[in-house]
């Protein structure tokens, strides 16, 4: 059984007001994967002005997916940017992805040398309010490859990041705070899954930005 008595880490980040930038990580080593959690990768200055330029830039949109023969839609909003013929397919849907912008750039070019990694796309995913949500899944499509490094970048609201490697009976929880960065490496996508759920707790809004290299180039 899955859930069946799950080993629980349990961590709880200090919610912290970064005014200037912090980039140390924390490098949590789980059973098949790693991540590194940098708090406050971005000042507080930076990433409120980061959440403000993309919630008035990008052209949001809520797609749909096919979910047990029925068309839903996504509960959130999405865009996909990066180098042309990084097209991405995942949930029964094919994404072109669009030219990147200024601010993008910036933010790639910030958070590469950390990674170790030459990111040629983005997933952005804007949850409106608590009621905006992410399920279980892996980024796992074959387009990220062999164990893939992710890099996601948070803005505005902070959501509970939940994972959960269901055939150890693992799990590992963080509270993903503004301006904050976490990097997803080592074999994490093949074993763990992860989640953002719905939360009756917050009503601000949140970006999240995730950095991929998609490998096969169409
Ligand atoms: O919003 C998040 O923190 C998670 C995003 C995510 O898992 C994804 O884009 O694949
Ligand atoms: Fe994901």
């Amino acid at each position: 059984m899955l859930d069946a008595q799950p080993l629980c880490i349990f961590v709880v980040m200090e919610p912290q007001i970064p005014l200037f930038n912090d980039p140390a990580g924390q490098h949590i080593t789980l059973k098949d994967g790693e991540l590194v959690y940098y708090p406050q990768f971005f000042s507080l200055q930076e990433a409120t002005s980061y959440l403000q330029v993309l919630t008035e830039r990008i052209p949001w949109q809520q797609e749909r997916m096919k979910m047990y023969g029925k068309e839903v839609l996504f509960p959130r909003l999405m865009a996909w940017y990066g180098d042309a013929g990084s097209n991405y397919a995942f949930s029964g849907n094919t994404y072109t992805p669009q030219a990147w912008t200024e601010e993008l750039l910036q933010i790639k070019e910030r958070i590469e040398p950390e990674a170790g990694v030459r990111f040629n796309s983005v997933l952005l995913n804007r949850y409106r309010n608590g009621k905006d949500s992410m399920g279980w899944h892996a980024d796992d499509e074959p387009e990220l490859g062999l164990n893939p490094v992710i890099a996601s970048v948070n803005l505005g609201a902070s959501r509970r990041f939940m994972l959960r490697h269901p055939q150890a009976g693992l799990k590992y929880e963080l509270d993903l705070q503004h301006g904050s960065l976490l990097i997803m490496k080592g074999a994490l996508q093949h074993h763990w899954q992860h989640q953002v759920p719905k939360t009756t707790k917050v009503s601000g809004e949140r970006i999240n930005l995730t950095f991929r290299v998609i490998q096969r180039v169409r």
